[in-house]
């Protein structure tokens, strides 16, 4: 998987709402009601990302999930990390 390029990320980006970028990597912010809906929320990702076998780098904090996807074997990102983010998007 190679990387994209700036114009190729701009338009990824356009495609995929509630994602921003952060240098080599797109970061979502999700608030749910609480601890146990984050939780469920989390082992929802998680799933998807077995599936793929693309994984996000996750932070909780009670009912915040912190989203950071980016294409480690790559060094940035590529066309995974985005097919993800939409996939999380449908949840
Ligand atoms: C062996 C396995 O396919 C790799 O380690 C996968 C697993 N999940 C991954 N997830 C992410 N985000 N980047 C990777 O490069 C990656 N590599």
């Amino acid at each position: 998987m190679s990387l994209l390029d700036e114009q190729s990320l701009s338009g990824e980006l356009a495609q995929t709402p509630g994602w921003e970028r952060q240098g080599d990597a797109i970061v979502k912010v999700v608030r749910l009601a609480d601890f146990a809906e984050a939780m469920a929320f989390v082992n929802r990702v998680a799933e998807l990302a077995e599936a793929a076998d693309h994984h996000p780098d996750i932070t909780i904090r009670w009912n915040t999930v912190t989203l950071t996807l980016s294409t480690h074997s790559a060094g940035g990102l590529t066309g995974k990390d985005f097919d993800l983010a939409r996939r999380i998007n449908a949840l």
